[in-house]
């Protein structure tokens, strides 16, 4: 069994807007495993972003509360770590890439020195092992020229290409932990496989695990060993890619995937999206988050929030349909002929 690196525990985060507390996650629970893939995937605003962020301590100070929970790197909690100590952490040990690459770059300075900066820093490594790692790192992530490439400033990469600087950045100091939050949405198709099958390779060569958020199951089906999915603040479904892909047991993992469109199949064929929209997460109380929207909502859905139910080794679901305490209905009964 491969060792445990990142925990992730009932962690609760909430942000004060003006119109009042909004609780953006709500108990995320999820353990990561060296050189694995863990996919977080659901719709817009369910918290795979403020997930990752609060993993690198990157939510604003001002106005973002972690009430509940702990994140857990080895055995240290990164929650109760000093600013020091996470700028420390961040970028060696942990390293993000965003959907926007120019998130991570700054555009005055060219890439080889921003590559060199965080050697330097993390690494101790001196001006000219710093240069050589940064030319090396810019090879592995199939930059042309990259000799010349190293005294580019950001702008004078396409968009492809500037995401792959932001992996070689990324991974130069040889972190244990990436998280990808979107990576490739921004760009178009060929470019987006060319660059999963460039983070695919990496992480067989440094056995780095990856947190990847995507709200793409076509990347999902590609990269993820693991997949976490969330809705409303809450992971409702995690398991394995073979079983969530093909023992889906939350009616919104089941939603999820009949949206997906398939290759050469239903040519034409209109997609299904999940009627009725995400949660308000602002005036979300007890019950299940997906109760509005569920096909096989029951009475207790709306009253009691479920809790995560193993349905199989390895694979939770939290849906009242899943709980011991649900009569099970053969059949016959669900027909009426019994
Ligand atoms: N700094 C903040 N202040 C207030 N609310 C925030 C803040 N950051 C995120 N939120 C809210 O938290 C909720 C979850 O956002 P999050 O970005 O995690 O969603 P997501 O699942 O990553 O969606 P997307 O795919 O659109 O990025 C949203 O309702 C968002 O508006």
């Amino acid at each position: 069994m491969k060792e445990n690196i990142l925990t992730v525990d009932n962690l609760h985060v909430s942000f004060k807007t003006q119109t009042g507390k909004v609780t953006a996650v709500r108990g995320v629970n999820f353990e990561l495993k060296k050189g694995e893939t863990l996919a977080i995937v659901g719709e817009s605003g369910s918290g795979k972003s403020v997930t990752a962020k609060s993993i690198m301590r990157l939510l604003p100070k001002h106005n973002t509360e972690i009430s509940k929970g702990d994140i857990l790197y080895g055995e240290k909690s990164l929650l109760s770590l000093s600013a020091k100590e996470i700028t420390d952490i961040r970028g060696s040990e942990i390293s993000m890439v965003f959907q926007d690459p120019m998130t991570s770059l700054n555009p005055t300075m060219k890439v080889g020195k921003q590559i060199m900066e965080g050697l330097q820093r993390h690494q101790n490594m001196t001006k000219a092992q710093a240069r050589d790692r940064a030319l090396e790192m810019l090879k592995l992530v199939g930059i042309p020229k990259a000799e010349q490439r190293l005294d580019n400033y950001p702008h004078q990469f396409s968009g492809g290409m500037r995401q792959r600087v932001v992996i070689a950045l990324a991974l130069a100091c040889n972190p244990k932990v990436l998280i990808a939050d979107e990576p490739t949405t921004a760009l178009d198709v060929t470019i987006q496989a060319q660059i999963l099958d460039l983070m695919k390779d990496l992480q067989q060569k440094t056995d780095t695990a990856i947190i990847l958020i995507t709200h793409d199951l076509g990347v999902v089906a590609n990269m993820a060993d693991r997949v976490a999915v969330m809705y409303g603040g809450k992971i409702v479904e995690q398991g394995t890619l073979d079983q969530i892909f093909y023992n889906p047991q939350h009616p919104y993992t089941l939603g999820l995937l009949k949206s997906m469109p398939k290759l050469n199949e239903d040519k034409g064929q209109p997609l299904l999206p999940i009627a009725g929209s995400p949660p308000t997460l602002a005036t979300l109380g007890e019950g299940c988050a997906f109760a509005a929207r569920c096909p096989h909502t029951m009475k207790v859905c709306h009253s009691y929030t479920p809790q995560d139910t193993e349905v199989e080794q390895g694979h939770t679901a939290a849906c009242w349909l899943q709980d011991v305490r649900t009569p099970k209905a053969s059949p016959g009964e669900v027909l009426g002929v019994n």
